[in-house]
């Protein structure tokens, strides 16, 4: 998928999941997002279309989206060991990754 829709996979998942008291489908929106994620990193930000696939920027923007895979990562073993209130915690905090990539890259 494109770059545009992946993030809206990302954010109508998100929605979702921070919306949700099931634990399968908070874990389900995560593994939605988290795929999402990972093939974002095939893309190229509109911003850094005159960029090399290996320029700091594009390093940077991928390693954005590896960031925030970890922390669903971390937030997705919270909700599978039956944590599901502080796999959420961890998963409002997703939202300083966003902001502070979307300011760089977006
Ligand atoms: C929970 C985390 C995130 C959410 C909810 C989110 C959500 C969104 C949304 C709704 C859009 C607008 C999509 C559209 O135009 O249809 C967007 C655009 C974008 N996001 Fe994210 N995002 C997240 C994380 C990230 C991260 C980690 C990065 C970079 C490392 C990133 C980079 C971008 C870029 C470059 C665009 C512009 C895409 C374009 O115009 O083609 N986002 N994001």
């Amino acid at each position: 998928a494109d770059l545009d829709e992946n993030m809206d996979i990302i954010a109508g998942n998100y929605k979702t999941a921070l919306k949700t008291d099931s634990a399968d489908s908070f874990k389900q929106s995560l593994q939605n997002m988290r795929a999402a994620a990972q093939d974002a990193k095939q893309g190229t930000p509109p911003k850094l279309e005159d960029k090399a696939p290996d320029s700091p920027e594009m390093k940077g923007f991928r390693h954005g989206l590896d960031t925030l895979i970890g922390q669903i990562d971390a937030s997705l073993a919270l909700a599978s060991q039956g944590k599901l209130a502080e796999a959420k915690k961890q998963a409002e905090a997703f939202k300083t990754t966003r902001d502070s990539y979307h300011q760089k890259y977006r």
